[in-house]
């Protein structure tokens, strides 16, 4: 069931973000709101990692703004974390000698008051703490469909239940929007469902979801709204069906050039430029030759009138 307030919880605005001469993401707007699914798809190297890490923190943008909830983001990936948006990693980042109740536990430290000092200790109000904490993290397990696995290291779970747990620790900063960086890499078509199924079931607890993924089946039957980044600009956003039936998509996947393709004003001035070039080299190359040739018909001309001179001295000698 789909949430019908509209608070706006993400608001990217004009995030440009350049490595060097590399820009990696231009000038991209993106908003998502409460009770939404939106997913941000473009083919390797489009800008869409990079702009994740530009909304949690871990890059401070070369321009532009990032607001959740209306309050622009502190430039630190914890603070973000406290503010309110979890996300998980395109590679797996577990703790793998931990237990999966512990690997949740460690995501709950935002929302713990207590300090090192109780902690070591153990004073009172650390025991209460970290019984509500387990608790809260049992139910996630629950919610996940792992809570019968609590006890076993990270390590030993397979693949598609450790992207599970991963979601499980994002879940446990209690975030209101989760940002998921291919959530279905690597898994197979069962994986993938259940994975979609649990996204569903995150949106329904009130989480705002960003999603970026590869698997277009999997994106267009979850999103309600889909972002199409090319070389780092957005291309395109729409419903799923306004963009998956825009041509210049399916182009940009495919590698192929299209009217209007970011970076394609560069492309053309950076051909038009060679083309010049190779002009005027040519014009040159065909300047030197005329230059040459004149050079040696002047020659010719010369060795004729020497020849005539001689056959007139020689004929006046006979
Ligand atoms: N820290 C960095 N320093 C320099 N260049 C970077 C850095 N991070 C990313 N880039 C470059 O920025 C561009 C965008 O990369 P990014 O990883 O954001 O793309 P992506 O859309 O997430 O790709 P993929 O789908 O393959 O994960 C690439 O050209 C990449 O090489």
């Amino acid at each position: 069931m789909t949430t019908t307030t509209t608070e706006t919880v993400l608001d990217a605005r004009g995030v440009t973000m350049r490595f060097g001469g590399l820009t990696a993401v231009k000038n991209v707007d993106l908003t998502v709101r409460s009770g939404e699914i939106v997913g941000l798809i473009g083919p390797n190297g489009a800008g869409k990692t990079t702009f994740f890490n530009c909304l949690t923190g871990l890059y401070i943008p070369t321009e532009g703004e990032v607001r959740y909830k209306g309050t622009v983001l502190p430039p630190k990936s914890f603070k973000v974390t406290a503010a309110g948006i979890a996300r998980t990693f395109q590679n797996i980042r577990l703790f793998n000698n931990m237990t999966v109740l512990e690997n949740v536990l460690v995501g709950r430290h935002t929302r713990t008051k207590e300090g090192l000092w109780s902690a070591l200790l153990r004073l009172p109000g650390f025991h209460k703490e970290e019984a509500a904490s387990r608790e809260k993290a049992m139910e996630l397990l629950a919610f996940i469909g792992l809570d019968h696995k609590a006890e076993h290291l990270a390590r030993n779970l397979p693949y598609g239940e450790q992207r599970k747990l991963e979601i499980a620790r994002a879940l446990a900063s209690d975030p209101g929007l989760i940002l998921l960086d291919e959530p279905t890499a690597g898994m197979n078509p069962q994986e993938t469902r259940a994975t979609e199924e649990l996204i569903f079931a995150i949106r329904d607890k009130g989480i705002a979801v960003l999603v970026i993924e590869h698997d277009m089946r999997f994106i267009f039957n979850l999103c309600d709204r889909v972002a199409c980044l090319v070389q780092g600009e957005k291309l395109i956003e729409g419903t799923a069906g306004e963009v998956q039936s825009d041509e210049r998509v399916v182009a940009a996947y495919l590698g192929e050039p299209f009217e209007g393709a970011p970076g394609a004003e560069e492309a053309a001035e950076v051909e038009a430029a060679e083309e010049a070039a190779e002009a005027a080299e040519a014009a040159e190359a065909a300047e030197a030759a005329e230059a040459e040739a004149s050079e040696a018909a002047d020659a010719a001309e010369a060795a004729d009138a020497e020849a005539d001179s001689t056959t007139s001295t020689d004929g006046e000698a006979k």
